[in-house]
């Protein structure tokens, strides 16, 4: 679905300039749930951007399905946006009318999409569990319940992924925790894709693979462990605040010619700056400081 590779970000201000991402890889497969999470600041919310058309690439390559976002027109990425992909905010005011009903707010994509299906949108209302409140003006219905509104919204076009950023971010811990069965429930039943950013860690449990982003690249992955096999005599631990308790398997990514990324961590303890030593012993590859003194390394 989404496969993004060397892919650069940079902001240009008038005596500044940012690079946010750095040449991130990444691929997401038609279908499935994950979740990108990374501090402030790492270029999370830069990639989702990139990914619903609302930010242009600098470089590198950036396919979502069919469309190839660094090569698309201006006219083409309207179509996308419309088409191919649903976008929720933390902040669901961008995208509500508070004055008409939650019905009307999801049949307003529709009409501007050309496909208007009132049948749709009262299912999707239903879907995320507001049938009994579909004729409730916005501004009637609580923080939460406008939050499920603007997922139904999302889906009025019928795209095959749905990207959130921060999606329970400004909610309780209840409605995170429906926010988040509303999604599973979606990506079981359609097929949707979805993309998650957050800060909030406990997410981690309720998708299928988490992606950490560390200064603008793809650093570390945590895949879920099938949930059907052994998941015993694995050490309960904890990375990136993640609390692992062998639900998770955790990886470092390493790009098409071998580059990784040490965690700043490991750098630290044992004071790396720009050179290590790796040594290979038919196994494992051991990576160390080096051990001979700056000076000398010339
Ligand atoms: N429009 C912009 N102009 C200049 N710099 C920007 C712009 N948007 C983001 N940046 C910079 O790019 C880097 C990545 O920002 P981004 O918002 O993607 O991070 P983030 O991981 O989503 O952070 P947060 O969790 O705080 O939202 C930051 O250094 C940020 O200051």
């Amino acid at each position: 679905m989404i496969q993004c590779e060397g892919l650069v970000k940079i902001y240009k201000t008038k005596d500044l300039e940012v690079v946010a991402l750095q040449g991130l890889n990444i691929s997401v497969a038609p279908g499935e749930m994950m979740a990108i999470i990374g501090n402030s600041g790492s270029g999370k919310s830069t990639l989702l951007n990139i990914l619903g058309g609302l930010d242009r690439p600098s470089a590198g390559q950036v396919r979502v399905g069919e469309w190839d976002l660094l090569k698309i027109t201006d006219d083409q990425l309207v179509e996308y946006k419309r088409r191919t992909v649903g976008f929720i905010w933390q902040n669901n005011a961008r995208n509500l009318l508070p004055y008409l009903t939650a019905l009307e707010n999801v049949e307003m994509p529709m009409m501007l999409g050309g496909k208007y299906d009132k049948p749709y949108a009262k299912q999707l209302l239903e879907w995320v569990g507001l049938k009994d409140r579909m004729y409730s003006k916005l501004q009637q219905l609580s923080g939460g319940e406008q939050q499920r509104v603007a997922i139904a919204i999302s889906l009025a076009n019928r795209p095959n992924l749905l990207l959130a950023d921060e999606p329970t971010g400004s909610v309780d811990t209840q409605t995170s925790d429906m926010v988040m069965e509303i999604f599973r429930k979606l990506n079981r039943e359609i097929g949707i894709t979805v993309v998650i950013v957050t800060h909030d860690l406990s997410l981690a449990d309720k998708v299928d693979r988490v992606v950490a982003i560390r200064d603008g690249l793809t650093s570390t992955e945590f895949i879920k462990r099938n949930p059907n096999l052994n998941t015993d005599g694995g050490e309960a631990g904890e990375s990136w605040g993640i609390p692992l308790q062998s639900a998770h398997e955790e990886y470092i990514v390493v790009d098409r010619v071998g580059r990784l990324q040490i965690p700043r961590d490991y750098m630290n303890k044992l004071s790396i700056k720009d050179k290590v030593s790796m040594e290979f012993d038919g196994e494992k590859i051991v990576i160390k400081a080096p051990t001979i003194v700056e000076g000398n390394l010339k």
